[in-house]
């Protein structure tokens, strides 16, 4: 049955590019970009993601396709976006949504409706709220640890990722994911990946040196590589 809630999302922007991290790197996709997030990772990518403020709310025509990156949002039913990615033609199928967080909004029947339409999902999520959508949404935990917001990083949601993508810098960060993932294991299946913060080339040695030893895989945000968004 549809979910009979009118949900109100609050979208920051929708683009069409290629994923260019974790498992489904090189898949074309949409980006759904949700507005609001308290977690306060330092070298957060999507600073202007992180605060909802009403006067800045605008139509949905403004956030497809944002020339640049803004704290613009529009509050949008799943019904309507739907449609709006049908009516812009995007060719791809499968549907980022990320943020800010976009575990603090109960995604259901936006997940329903998308995947009605002959989509697959996708979610990018802190892992510091409970995940509420579909049962075949590929979740994509990037666990937060020790961040300023003081969230904890949820043992469902490492249970329910299919996917791990642990941003690292330094030795410590390994230590820290080391004891979460003692704590918190995740599911046998779930995919582990370490992502280096921000290129940075000490990040990106440390998580490829840590990935070759425990055979985890190494994801690099190549939309950065490439000066695409
Ligand atoms: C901007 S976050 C939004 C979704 C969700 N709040 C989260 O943290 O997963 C999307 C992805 O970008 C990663 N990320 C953000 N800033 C980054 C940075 N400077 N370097 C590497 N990865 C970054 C996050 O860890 C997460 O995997
Ligand atoms: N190309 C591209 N791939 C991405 N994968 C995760 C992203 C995100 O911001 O969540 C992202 C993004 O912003 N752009
Ligand atoms: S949890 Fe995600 S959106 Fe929030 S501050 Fe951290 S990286 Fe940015
Ligand atoms: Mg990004």
């Amino acid at each position: 049955m549809e979910n009979p809630i009118n949900n109100i999302y609050p979208i920051n922007e929708i683009f069409q590019t290629i994923q260019g991290e974790g498992v489904f790197t090189g898949v074309p996709a949409i980006f759904i970009r949700l507005q609001g997030c308290p977690v306060g990772c330092p070298w957060c990518d999507t600073q202007h993601t992180w605060y909802q403020h009403q006067e800045r709310q605008v139509a949905l025509s403004e956030v497809v396709e944002k020339a640049a990156p803004s704290d613009t949002w529009a509050g949008v039913t799943a019904a309507s976006i739907v449609a709006e990615l049908q009516q812009r033609g995007y060719q791809a199928k499968h549907v980022v949504i990320t943020g800010g967080e976009p575990a603090m909004y109960d995604l259901r029947e936006l997940a329903t409706a998308l995947e009605h339409n002959g989509y697959q999902l996708q979610i990018e999520t802190s892992g510091t709220f409970a995940i509420q959508t579909s049962a075949d949404t590929w979740v994509t935990v990037s666990p937060k640890l020790n961040m300023p917001g003081g969230y904890l990083v949820r043992p469902d949601c490492m249970q329910r990722a299919n996917e791990i993508k642990y941003p690292v810098a330094m030795q410590k960060h390994i230590d820290e994911f080391d004891k979460l993932l003692q704590v918190c294991p995740p599911a046998a299946t779930a995919v582990i990946a370490l992502q280096p913060i921000s290129q940075r080339p000490r990040a990106t040695q440390l998580a490829m040196q840590v990935c070759i030893e425990r055979n985890w895989r190494l994801s690099v945000q190549m939309h950065k590589y490439l000066n695409i968004e």
